[in-house]
């Protein structure tokens, strides 16, 4: 495992909603951060079929581009009553020619669970892989999961994505109802986080 000695990193996503996370678990650690928005860059096409294909994809992208080491965070929701859909499409469900739309999303996720009548509770997990990516092509791949259900009616207006159906198991509030501190605690992405800080970090 290789340690991360630099004092910047290039948080390579296009998710405002992520980038504030990750800036919040990496500030402890004293890393200065930028953006794929600070440098300009494209979203790369997430042509691959796993998290980690996916992940791997944006973390190489940034360093590439801009010589700075780079982490990335492929995530999604995966919904038992749907065979793990949408999983890495869990972006797609949303885009329109406009934008993306997760009001949209979310009632597509809830419309698919009644038209197969999905036996309640209607089990998911919040999945994260992120990679952190050198300039010498060298990364490391860190996976977390949440466990929890989709639920309905949309809940709590804090977040993004589709935190406002998603209820963690053990809590009886959605993510959407969290304020950013109490789901960085527990969410997958911090999962993930607490695997990267010991292994790079620590
Ligand atoms: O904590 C989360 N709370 C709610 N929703 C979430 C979360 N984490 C991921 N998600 C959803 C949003 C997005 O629709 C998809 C990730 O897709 P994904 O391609 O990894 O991210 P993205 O396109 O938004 O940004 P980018 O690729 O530039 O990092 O899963
Ligand atoms: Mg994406």
């Amino acid at each position: 495992m290789r340690k991360f000695d630099g004092d910047h990193l290039l948080i390579a996503t296009h998710n405002r909603g992520k980038l504030e996370e990750i800036a919040d678990l990496l500030s402890p650690f004293g890393v200065k951060v930028s953006s794929n928005a600070d440098h300009g860059l494209p979203e790369p096409e997430e042509t691959e079929t796993t998290f980690t294909g996916n992940a791997r994809i944006k973390a190489h992208a940034a360093v590439k581009a801009t010589g700075l080491p780079a982490l990335s965070d492929d995530s999604g929701i995966t919904v038992d009553g749907l065979g793990g859909a949408p999983g890495v499409y869990t972006a797609d469900w949303a885009e329109t020619p406009d934008g993306r739309d997760f009001d949209m999303a979310m009632t597509r996720t809830w419309s698919e669970l009644e038209a197969v009548d999905a036996p309640y509770p209607r089990g998911a997990q919040f999945r994260c892989c992120l990679v952190l990516a050198w300039p010498d092509g060298h990364d490391e791949v860190f996976e977390g999961v949440m466990p929890g259900q989709v639920v309905w009616p949309m809940r709590g207006d804090q977040g993004h994505g589709y935190d406002p159906i998603f209820q963690p198991d053990g809590y009886d509030v959605t993510f959407g109802e969290m304020d950013r501190w109490e789901k960085n605690k527990i969410s997958h992405r911090a999962d993930a986080f607490k695997k990267l800080i010991e292994g790079c970090f620590a």
